[in-house]
């Protein structure tokens, strides 16, 4: 199958090297301060810049406010933002007429009552990311290495592209996949040596599985 891989919180430019050349759909770049993953304006854009065409750089932020997400676009090359906080319907609408780019909204999923925000947000977000909920007093609202029940979205489905999220890893990767029908998978956690250090081997190895699945 065709599965579109994003890898998110890359911070260096051999991660972009390493992402480039596992031909990845997507590479995010985390704005949020108590991320490992954090990267300034200034790298950010550096990073941006060396991406080739054909690969979507996002902007993940956490209920951000305008003058933040100003910095950002205005600084970063961007083709989409990433609402990763508690952004109301009406907030994504907003953001996606100020910045004209397209949005996809984080959705945490722990169990069938969550189901209700994708169809909410499904019709107002260009793309929806189907994350893994946060523990209770979690310090990140995502990248945290966690899944969940993908037997919950089995068979599921959007108005609007989507992408499995949460957890996800070289060794778990086709599986979920063949359980959710995804086309578009997100990683973080699962290609790191250590926290917001990624590893081109296991960003090899997770194109690799997706790819193959
Ligand atoms: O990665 C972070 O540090 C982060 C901080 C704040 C909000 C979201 C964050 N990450 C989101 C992601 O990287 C992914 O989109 C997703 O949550 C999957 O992460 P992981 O389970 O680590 O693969």
């Amino acid at each position: 199958m065709n599965v579109r891989v994003k890898f998110c919180g890359l911070s260096r430019p051999e991660d972009i090297s390493a992402a480039i050349a596992a031909e990845a759909a997507y590479v995010g770049f985390v704005f949020f301060p108590k991320s490992p993953r954090c990267v300034s304006l200034d790298t950010a854009r550096a990073l941006a810049l060396s991406v080739p065409p054909g690969i979507a750089k996002v902007a993940l932020t956490v209920d951000a406010d305008d003058t933040t997400l100003d910095a950002i676009v205005n600084t970063v090359p961007l083709d989409m933002l990433q609402l990763h906080g508690h952004e109301s319907p009406e907030r994504v609408s907003a953001l996606r007429s100020r910045h004209g780019l397209p949005i996809m909204k984080a959705v945490g999923v722990s169990d069938a009552t969550d189901l209700e925000a994708l169809d909410t947000y499904g019709k107002v977000a260009d793309q929806l990311l189907v994350d893994a909920k946060p523990p209770k007093g979690a310090d990140l609202p995502g990248g945290n290495g966690l899944a969940f029940d993908w037997r919950l979205i089995a068979g599921r489905r959007w108005p609007v592209p989507w992408m499995l999220a949460g957890g996800l890893t070289p060794a778990n990767v086709a599986e979920a996949i063949r359980l959710t029908g995804a086309r578009q998978v997100d990683v973080s956690s699962g290609i790191e040596s250590a926290p917001g250090v990624k590893d081109a081997g296991l960003i090899a190895a997770f194109a690799a599985a997706a790819k193959g699945a």
